[in-house]
């Protein structure tokens, strides 16, 4: 009998069927109006305008009405478990930042710290129609943990800081090593794992082209911050005689497929080499915004063929996980600097919350955008709000009056973890309660 149920367990794939939605694939078709997905297990069978017929036999029906369907947001760079860093250190800029008061309180963070801030950014990030998520930090365990338990997509990278002895410096590389083996590919293939020296300005040399050998061993792609500041680059040209983007490709870096945060100071030639290179962008404007770091180069970097994607960055410098957010600045900003009201039109700046995002840490096409075939990663919102009308153009809509807010259902990988925006995996009220407490410890020990 037991036998019997197994068997039914693995061969049993759930199917449900939304009947009558609005349907933004981001496959560069008009929005499907009045539209039917049917998704069995993990992945979309069915996306079209007309009735799904048999193909929904035995589906549970859920009504689409009154809502938008889009792919899941796709945020390429963060901290997550800085959500306890919410509020702590504003207006500063980013090395007196880092140095005089995140540093210091991060050293004292615990595993059950990283685990309390991480889980309190999956339940934002789910409601905030965030389904797949970049983070470097320590302590990765705790990360991946939450990942698995709230349901989202995780591409995790142990992040390392190498102004230390050699022998600390190999300790590091151990343990980015060792969580890659551990949890690459894990949780029904969710997670996947990047090696990540944090910066070229706290990574010796010989310490980054470790991380490139051990990236080319487990056959992993390279993640780190780049270029965020016009003192980083400068200091860059001071120790190495070579500004980032080549320091790096001298180092090997982008021999390996690579995602570099921020890459605001850049000029015409760099550029060039990262599009010649494949190396994606993840811009991150509120933070650049807010640590007066600068604004990326990002009509530039999409002319010149870069994959250009969308990230929070920690919400210690955003203050907050929502990549609708960073898409309507994205739209706006690049307007405003340039002059030229098309720089970033709205279904771009929406390709890089979403294509662009999943192009840039996810090597397989599999999320992204709505079509049979994909996970099915989807967000819903609801449209039946006053800045939603008139009709006149809901991708519009989205990016200039839309926001986060207006999430009300989520799934990833075909499993429902909002519901009415109730994340249904992760004890919302608890997980604030523990953040607000950890921060409390944390904050009184100074
Ligand atoms: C080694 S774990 C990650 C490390 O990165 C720090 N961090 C957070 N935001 C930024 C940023 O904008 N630029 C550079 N480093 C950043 C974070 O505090 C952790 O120490
Ligand atoms: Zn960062």
């Amino acid at each position: 009998m037991l036998i019997i149920w197994k068997r039914m367990r693995i061969t049993m794939t759930t199917k449900w069927w939304i009947e009558g939605g609005t349907f933004l694939t981001m496959d560069d078709g008009q929005p499907i109006v009045n539209g039917h997905l049917v998704v069995e297990g993990s992945r979309i069978v069915y996306l079209a305008e007309a009735h799904p017929g048999a193909l929904a036999d035995g589906a549970e029906r859920i009504s689409g009405s009154g809502l938008l369907f889009m792919p899941g947001l796709i945020n390429t760079h963060g901290h997550a478990a800085m959500t306890l860093l919410r509020g702590y250190a504003d207006d500063m800029v980013l090395q007196d930042w880092l140095q005089n008061k995140i540093w210091p309180l991060e050293a004292r963070f615990t595993a059950e710290d990283v685990r309390a801030g991480a889980a309190l950014a999956a339940v934002e990030m789910l409601k905030r129609g965030t389904t797949a998520f970049v983070d470097m930090y320590d302590h990765m365990d705790e990360v991946a943990q939450v990942v698995e338990q709230a349901g989202l997509r995780g591409v995790l990278a142990r992040g390392v800081i190498g102004l230390c002895s050699e022998a600390e410096q190999r300790a590091k590389l151990e343990d980015a090593i060792r969580f890659a083996r551990d949890w690459h590919g894990k949780a029904d293939g969710r997670i996947r794992v990047m090696m990540s020296p944090h910066a070229p300005y706290t990574c010796p040399p010989a310490f980054i082209e470790q991380f490139v050998q051990a990236a080319h061993d487990l056959d992993l792609p390279m993640h780190t911050h780049m270029s965020e500041t016009a003192a980083e680059v400068e200091q860059n040209v001071r120790d190495y005689g070579v500004r980032p983007v080549e320091h790096l490709d001298r180092l090997g870096m982008f021999s390996r497929p690579t995602l570099v945060a921020h890459a605001v100071h850049l000029n015409d030639d760099e550029i060039a080499l990262l599009a010649e290179r494949g190396v994606a962008v993840s811009h991150n404007p509120a933070s650049n915004l807010k640590l007066a770091s600068g604004v990326a180069r990002v009509p530039d970097m999409l002319r010149a063929g870069v994959t250009v994607s969308l990230g929070t960055d920690g919400a210690a410098s955003n203050n907050n996980l929502d990549v609708f957010d960073e898409i309507r600045l994205t739209a706006l900003i690049h307007k405003g600097v340039s002059g030229d009201p098309t720089a970033v039109p709205a279904y771009e700046a929406l390709k890089l919350g979403t294509v662009y995002g999943a192009k840039a840490i996810w090597q397989s096409d599999e999320i992204g955008s709505l079509k049979p075939g994909m996970r099915a990663d989807i967000v819903a919102l609801d449209i039946d709000q006053p800045h939603y009308y008139p009709r006149t153009d809901l991708i519009s809509h989205l990016v200039y009056a839309g926001n986060g807010r207006d999430v009300k259902h989520v799934w990833v990988d075909g499993v429902q973890v909002v519901r009415n925006r109730t994340c249904t995996r992760l004890d919302e009220e608890r997980i604030a309660a523990e953040a607000a407490a950890r921060f409390e410890r944390l904050s009184s020990a100074t």
